[in-house]
């Protein structure tokens, strides 16, 4: 089965997505998500420029050769830019294969390993009391698992406080919102957050939290160690992680799990961090990581060290990347749970999917390839639209890690 041609589809139901196209000689096609956000049109001219000119005439059957042939070919090695494209790829070879065996993709890597996807969800408010109602309305939906974040008195914004309403959205149309941080401010606020939470809502949930790169390896440290009374599941991205052993500072003074790795392009990117057990769940995802095929290799890596998948799933992954991943962990043995942020009902009419959420778990109906497709009429009323994540800045001026 021959590649004969492939092609880029740039769409905005309320956000950006790029989705890659690849079209076979037998009839079938396949679909890959290659959205990076901010940075969208960058992959779709990697894939436009770059890499479908040598796609065309290659036998859809090799994944694995294809996708070295893309990392080593191309000579300049990992980047989000690079890695997020060759996923787009990878996904929808896997997508081919799956429909022309007529199998989903999750029977190819070796079949079903659970019944179920659990995942969290994200509860915020711009104060305690507002993230305390939000809790509630999670568990009353069925969550077994809950991010929990909340706006911090004296700041007019913090990362993961949503708009309002269930579609979280941290970009925005225009150019780069600016925010101003305080670490000592949210240092003081958030063991606090916690107890509120435990104290209303019991023991019974796994509760999360994301600290978004924003602190230094002593204040994680600190952070960890003042929230393990109140058994947090994981604490996410305590400190930028491009200096992987950062993480054993953070590691020797706190038992709170932590998880690193949504920003992470390739194995290289985390392998220090997982063969030091520096941290307990590997996030890296299909879209940004390479695609089914290197997330394999990354998470039988973790798998050597009991470190579990956490896949990152914000609403910029879009559902054919969640339609992936859930393939992807429905096998992975070392699985350890999934972020599941909606899409709005625009989004999901672009992409439609059998996945759906029941009592804390995403369920993967069998369909064969990713179970997921784009309705490309649907997709050209939503033009392009810019859009960046916001930056952030000290109070007196520094920029900082958003
Ligand atoms: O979902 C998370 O854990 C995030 O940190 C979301 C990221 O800010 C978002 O995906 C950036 O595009
Ligand atoms: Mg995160």
């Amino acid at each position: 089965m021959k590649i004969l041609s492939a092609k880029v589809i740039v769409t905005c139901p309320g956000r950006n997505f790029v989705t890659l196209k690849i079209e076979t000689d037998q009839g079938i096609y396949g679909i890959g998500d290659a959205t990076l956000n901010g940075r969208e049109l960058a992959v779709k001219s990697y894939l436009e420029d770059h890499i479908i000119p040598c796609l065309i005439g290659r036998d859809a059957s090799r994944i694995e050769d294809t996708w070295q042939y893309l990392y080593r070919g191309g000579y300049w090695r990992r980047g989000p830019v690079t890695m997020t494209a060759i996923a787009a790829v990878d996904m929808a070879l896997w997508d081919i294969k799956g429909k022309a065996a007529n199998l989903p993709v999750y029977q190819l890597l070796g079949g079903k390993s659970r019944d179920a996807v659990m995942v969290y969800g994200h509860a915020n408010g711009r104060d305690h009391a507002e993230a305390l109602d939000a809790v509630g309305h999670y568990i009353d939906m069925g969550y077994k698992a809950i991010r929990v974040q909340s706006g911090v008195p004296g700041l007019d914004k913090a990362y993961g406080v949503g708009k309002g309403n269930m579609y979280y959205e941290p970009a925005d149309k225009g150019l780069p919102d600016e925010e101003i941080w305080d670490t000592p401010l949210y240092l003081r606020h958030t063991p606090d957050l916690f107890e509120k939470v435990r104290v209303k809502y019991g023991s019974d949930h796994h509760l999360l939290h994301d600290c978004h790169h924003r602190l230094k390896p002593i204040e994680a440290a600190q952070l960890g160690k003042s929230l393990e009374q109140f058994k947090l599941f994981w604490m996410e991205d305590a400190t930028p992680a491009e200096n992987q052993e950062a993480f054993r500072l953070i590691r020797q003074h706190t038992t709170t799990p932590l998880a690193v790795g949504e920003i992470m392009s390739s194995i290289w990117d985390c392998k220090d961090l997982i063969q030091n057990q520096l941290i307990d769940y590997i996030r890296t995802t299909v879209v940004h990581a390479g695609g089914i095929t290197h997330l394999r290799r990354i998470a039988d890596l973790a798998s050597l060290y009991q470190v579990h998948t956490g896949c990152h799933g914000a609403t910029d992954l879009s559902p054919v990347s969640m339609a992936a991943a859930l393939n992807f962990n429905m096998w992975v043995p070392n699985f350890g749970i999934q972020e599941y942020m909606r899409h709005t009902p625009e989004t999901d009419a672009v992409f439609p999917h059998g996945y759906h959420f029941d009592k804390g778990y995403l369920m993967l109906p069998d369909a064969p390839g990713l179970g997921v497709d784009i309705d490309e009429a649907a997709a050209l009323k939503f033009p392009y639209e810019r859009a960046y994540l916001p930056t952030c800045r000290l109070r007196d001026g520094t920029v900082w890690n958003w």
